[in-house]
């Protein structure tokens, strides 16, 4: 480092949970990111709604503002952190950031998976960083993995559980017969699921990571509206006691694929409950964790792990982002831009080949095993195994399907609901992770 190297000024929109813990990072190993970087990475303010908040750091003396736009507009800012969340003002301030000429840092999956094509184009006009490992998986490294470590390599599939509320709720439904309200309630207490749990366990925060991953993967513009999702408030204690029968574990999954389509390869992109055998690595996935298991041709199978979420482990990702494009920035360059030459369509839902796990309560008598075949094969869909429990004058048929269309495996559904011999369908799930 040369003596006195000017310093690099950063600004931090937002001191909530990341927030704090950024700011707190910052102060704290000041020392060691000056030797990281090259130069000194001075905080130089911190936007908040509120200047008397209660909050979980002590922000210096004369740094907190409440006009974050005016933050973002003075000259001497190199660096800006966002981390408020949500859609707007966070976009209108990364553009006014980039196009004030800094480098941006943000955590905001929700606004790029709704609009990251805006921010990068701002970003390559202004030729300055756009980072967000933050974004996905907390503090996992999967962005820039994806992004620069397999840069030479195909990635055919990313498969991954991306939020840790969902996958505490279910942990817990599995290691005790919760039903979901009761398990809900008890992440609520321990504060991993907030007052409105809708984002996380309607599966609207994983169809968001979903849509940046699939993008970074594929080098194709996947946007939330391109991801099918299901959240996991109708998994009932009878999915995950029949998913258990089964040597199976109900996970939300992130699924991202490449599929072949009329015109080429396709990105499948889709966030839904799904059964996977015990024996497949991201079973092992408890509690709030996170894992995102990816494929590539060359590289073979690849998974990462680790806490996806929370102040500090989300932090340690924003703070790793900032140290690269502050070195970027005293280098005179920056790290590669979007990627999005291969343009592939998003593959329609219905066409996208899945399997089904079909648990059937039926009368239990002569012809109705062969009528319950035959509203899969009315369908070409192929079964894969058929297990049937007696209970006095009924039986429960589980059924679970070869890979077909889901379009196809939602109408034998429906179909089956409609059959007289059928009483109940008590579970329907799709398989993953297992043999087609
Ligand atoms: N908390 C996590 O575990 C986690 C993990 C990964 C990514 N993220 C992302 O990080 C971002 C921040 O999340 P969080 O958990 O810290 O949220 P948070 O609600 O705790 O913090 C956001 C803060 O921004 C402040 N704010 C709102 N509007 C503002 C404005 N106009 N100017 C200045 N401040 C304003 C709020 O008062 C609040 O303190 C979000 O994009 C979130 O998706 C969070
Ligand atoms: N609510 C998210 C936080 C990180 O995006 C989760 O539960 O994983
Ligand atoms: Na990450």
């Amino acid at each position: 480092m040369s003596e006195g190297a000017k310093s690099l000024k950063v600004a931090v929109l937002g001191c909530g949970a990341v927030g704090s813990q950024v700011v707190r990072l910052l102060t704290e190993q000041a020392d060691d990111l000056t030797a990281r970087v090259g130069a000194p990475v001075e905080l130089v303010g911190v936007a908040v709604r509120r200047l008397d908040a209660p909050r979980d750091v002590e922000v210096p003396e004369g740094l907190l503002t409440t006009d974050a736009t005016g933050l973002v507009s003075r000259d001497d800012v190199d660096l800006v952190v966002e981390v408020i969340g949500g859609i707007e003002p966070a976009r209108s301030l990364i553009l006014a950031a980039l196009e004030n000429g800094a480098s941006v840092v943000t955590a905001n999956k929700a606004l790029l998976a709704e609009d990251g094509p805006t921010l990068f184009e701002a970003a390559a006009k202004a030729e300055r960083d756009l980072y967000y490992e933050a974004a996905v998986a907390g503090a996992i490294p999967i962005l820039r993995p994806l992004r620069e470590s397999l840069a030479g390599d195909k990635v055919t599939r990313v498969l991954g559980i991306v939020n840790g509320t969902t996958n505490f709720i279910l942990d817990k439904m599995d290691s005790s017969g919760a039903g979901f309200s009761e398990a809900l309630e008890e992440a609520q207490q321990l504060g991993y699921a907030e007052a409105d749990p809708t984002a996380d366990v309607e599966g609207f925060d994983a169809a968001a990571k979903a849509a940046i991953l699939a993008s970074l993967a594929f080098h194709s513009r996947v946007t939330a509206s391109d991801v099918y999702r299901e959240g996991i408030s109708e998994v009932t204690a009878a999915d995950v006691a029949s998913a258990r029968d089964m040597g199976s574990v109900v996970k939300l999954l992130a699924i991202c694929e490449l599929r072949p389509g009329p015109h080429g390869d396709q990105v499948a992109a889709r966030v839904h409950p799904a059964m996977i055998p015990r024996s497949h690595p991201l079973a092992s996935v408890r509690e709030a964790y996170n894992a995102v298991f990816v494929e590539s041709e060359a590289a073979g199978q690849l998974m990462f792990y680790g806490p996806g979420a929370g102040g500090a482990p989300t932090a340690s990702a924003v703070l790793g982002d900032l140290v690269t494009v502050a070195r970027n920035r005293l280098a005179g360059t920056r790290g590669a831009g979007e990627s999005a030459y291969a343009d592939r369509a998003v593959q329609p839902m219905g066409e996208t080949r899945t399997r089904y796990h079909v648990a059937i309560d039926v009368d239990d008598r002569a012809g109705v095993l062969a009528a319950v075949a035959n509203a899969f094969a009315d369908h070409d869909v192929s079964i894969q195994t058929v297990r049937q429990e007696g209970r006095g004058a009924d039986a429960q048929l589980v059924v679970v399907s070869h890979a077909a269309s889901d379009a196809a495996l939602s109408a034998t559904v429906d179909q089956l609901r409609n059959m007289d011999i059928v009483r109940e369908v008590t579970s329907v799930m799709r398989v993953e992770g297992g043999d087609e």
